[in-house]
Formats: structure tokens, sequence, C-alpha cells
């Protein structure tokens, strides 16, 4: 499996994302995140992650999630740790990367961000832990889930 990171922050009734400018998911609106490096745990590239894409630092991320991503014809699946904090340092800037900006928790743009985050955000908004299962034909079609 291709082990990734997908971190959020959050204050008061908002939520950190960031439109991601390049690679894969470009366009979409998205927690902070990417590859498992060799050497380091999943938390430390979360950490390393949310950093580099956008200058928060987070001493103290919880694992909220996890995310399997099937795509149709690939033999490769996407393991993607979802982590959270409340707390934060550092200054919120634009990178390469990803363009940050706070959303109201209630007021997130599910249809510029992947179609499986409505099924598993009402979890992370409630704090109940989850896993899903998702199969994708191509980016932007489900053709299975499964959510616990
Ligand atoms: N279906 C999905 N729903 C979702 O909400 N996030 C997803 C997702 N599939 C992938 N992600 C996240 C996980 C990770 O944070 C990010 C993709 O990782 P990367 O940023 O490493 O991708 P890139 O191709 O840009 O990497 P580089 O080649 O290192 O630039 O997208």
């Amino acid at each position: 499996n291709k082990l990734l990171t997908l971190a959020f922050v959050t204050r008061k009734s908002e939520v950190l994302l960031g439109l991601k400018k390049k690679g894969f998911g470009m366009g979409r609106w998205n927690g902070f995140g990417g590859k498992v490096e060799k050497g380091e745990t999943i938390s430390e590239a979360a950490k390393r992650e949310m950093q580099e894409e956008c200058g928060l630092i987070v001493d103290d991320f919880k694992k909220v999630g996890l995310l399997m991503f099937e795509f149709v014809g690939d033999p490769q699946l996407l393991e993607v740790h979802v982590f959270h904090s409340e707390t934060f340092r550092g200054k919120c800037i634009e990178t390469e990367e990803m363009r940050p900006m706070w959303y109201p928790l209630d007021g997130v743009p599910f249809d510029q961000m992947w179609p499986d985050d409505y099924l598993w955000f009402p979890h992370f908004l409630a704090r109940n832990p989850f896993f899903g299962y998702i199969t994708f034909q191509g980016m932007d079609n489900i053709v299975q889930s499964c959510l616990k």
C-alpha cells in the first residue's frame, strides 16, 4: 500500500483547508498531507507535510481515521491516515503546493473536494473514529464504499 497522511487543524468552529495547486488532487480543497517517507513514522510525516504545505507546526496530532482507496485497474491501494489537532503554532502561509483558507465547520465546500469527503467528514466533525474503504473509477466516481 502507498502510505499517505491527511491532517486537519481546527479552531473554534472553523477548519483549515488547502486548495491543492499541483499533483494528485489538484484543484480540490482538502486537509494537508502527503507520502510517508522512509525512516519517519506516520505522525512525523503528518507533522512534516503540514509544515511544508502551510507553515503551521503541530506537536500533538491525534489519529482520527483511516481511509483505504482503490482505483479500478490499479492494484496499489492508497492507505490514508487522517489526523486532527486543535492546537498549532506558526504562521499560516500559502505555499507552492497549497492555498490555505479557514472554512466554517458547517460550510466546507464538498462540491470542490474529493467526492468521498462528504461520507466521512460527518464522523470527523462528530469526533467519531472512522474507517473507510472507497473504490474509485477515475478521480470523480465512487463505485463502492464502506464506512464505519
Ligand atoms: N480520495 C481522497 N480523499 C481525500 O480526502 N484525500 C485524499 C484522497 N486521495 C488522496 N488524498 C490525499 C492524501 C494526501 O494528503 C494527498 C495526496 O498526497 P500528495 O500530496 O503526496 O500527492 P502528490 O502527488 O502531490 O505528491 P508529490 O508527488 O509528493 O508532490 O491527497
